[in-house]
C-alpha cells in the first residue's frame, strides 16, 4: 500500500472503554497526537454514531470497527449507513463469503453516490481473529491446516471480492503482500510492545515488528489505554519506530 503518512498516523488506538467519559479522558491525554482512533462494539454500543460524528469533528481519522457479518442485503445496508458517517474506515468478517463482502462494496458505492467530495471508506475484511491459536482454529473452529493458509484464503477471498484490505494478525503480513500485492492494506492488532502483557492476544508482536513486517496500520488498545501514564507509552512506541 502507498501510504504518505508518517508512522504515528499509522497508529490505531482501540477506545475499548463502556462509555464515553472513559474515551473523552484518553482523547484528552492524547491531545495533540494525530495518531488514528478506533471505535469498536463496547464504545459504539454505549455511545452510538454521535461519538463517531464527535471524533471526526475533533479531526480524528476513525476506524469503525464493527465487524459486520449478516447475509449479503443487510451487510449492504449496514455498509451504507457506516459509510454515510464518514468512517475512513470499516471492517466485516471475510468468513461472510463473496456475495456478502461484494454487498459490501456495493453498500459503499451507493451512499457514496450521494456523498459528493468526500473520501471513500477504506473497506477492509476480518481474516481470523489474532486471539485465535493454531489449536483453537484446528480443534474448536474446526477449520484444518495452518493458521496462515486459513488466513491467506480469506484474504484472497476479500481482494477478490473488491475489499481495500483485511485484518490480520503482523505474522502474516508478508505472505498477505505475497498474494494479494503491496497495495492491499494490512490492519494488525495483536500489538504488544516487549514486556506488555498479552492477556488474551495469541499471536502478536512488538510495534516495531510489526512496521518491520511490512505491515500498514498497527492497532493497539490495552498496552495504551491501561498504561498508567497513557501518552507516555504511546510517545515511546511512535520512538520505537523506525519506518
Ligand atoms: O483480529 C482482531 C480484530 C480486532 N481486534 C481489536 O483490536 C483491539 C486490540 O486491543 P488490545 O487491547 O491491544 O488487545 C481490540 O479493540 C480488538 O477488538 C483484535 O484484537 N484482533
Amino acid at each position: 500500500m502507498k501510504t504518505t503518512s508518517s508512522p504515528v498516523e499509522r497508529i490505531i488506538v482501540a477506545l475499548d472503554f463502556p462509555d464515553s467519559r472513559g474515551a473523552e479522558r484518553l482523547l484528552k491525554q492524547l491531545e495533540g497526537i494525530p495518531c488514528y482512533m478506533k471505535v469498536g462494539m463496547e464504545l459504539f454500543y454505549a455511545a452510538g454514531p454521535q461519538f463517531v460524528v464527535r471524533l471526526k469533528e475533533a479531526g480524528y481519522n476513525v476506524f469503525l470497527d464493527l465487524k459486520l457479518h449478516d447475509i449479503p442485503n443487510t451487510v449492504k445496508g449496514g455498509s451504507a449507513s457506516v459509510t454515510r458517517l464518514g468512517v475512513d474506515m470499516f471492517n466485516v468478517h471475510a468468513a461472510g463469503g463473496r456475495a456478502m463482502m461484494e454487498a459490501a462494496r456495493e453498500g459503499v458505492e451507493q451512499a457514496m453516490s450521494g456523498r459528493a467530495g468526500a473520501a471513500k471508506p477504506l473497506l477492509i475484511g476480518v481474516t481470523q481473529l489474532t486471539s485465535t491459536s493454531q489449536p483453537v482454529l484446528n480443534d474448536e473452529i474446526g477449520i484444518a491446516g495452518p493458521i496462515e493458509e486459513a488466513v491467506l484464503r480469506y484474504a484472497a477471498m476479500a481482494k477478490q471480492s473488491g475489499l481495500d484490505g483485511v485484518v490480520a494478525s503482523p505474522l502474516e503480513v508478508t505472505r498477505i503482500k505475497e498474494r494479494c500485492g503491496d497495495s492491499f492494506a494490512t490492519v494488525t492488532p495483536g500489538i504488544r510492545p516487549a514486556g506488555s502483557a498479552i492477556g488474551d492476544q495469541s499471536r502478536v508482536m512488538t510495534p516495531q515488528e510489526a512496521f518491520a513486517q511490512g505491515t500498514d496500520y498497527i492497532v493497539i488498545g490495552r498496552p495504551v489505554t491501561g498504561a498508567a501514564d497513557p501518552r507516555q507509552a504511546l510517545e515511546q512506541i511512535v520512538e520505537s519506530i523506525t519506518v
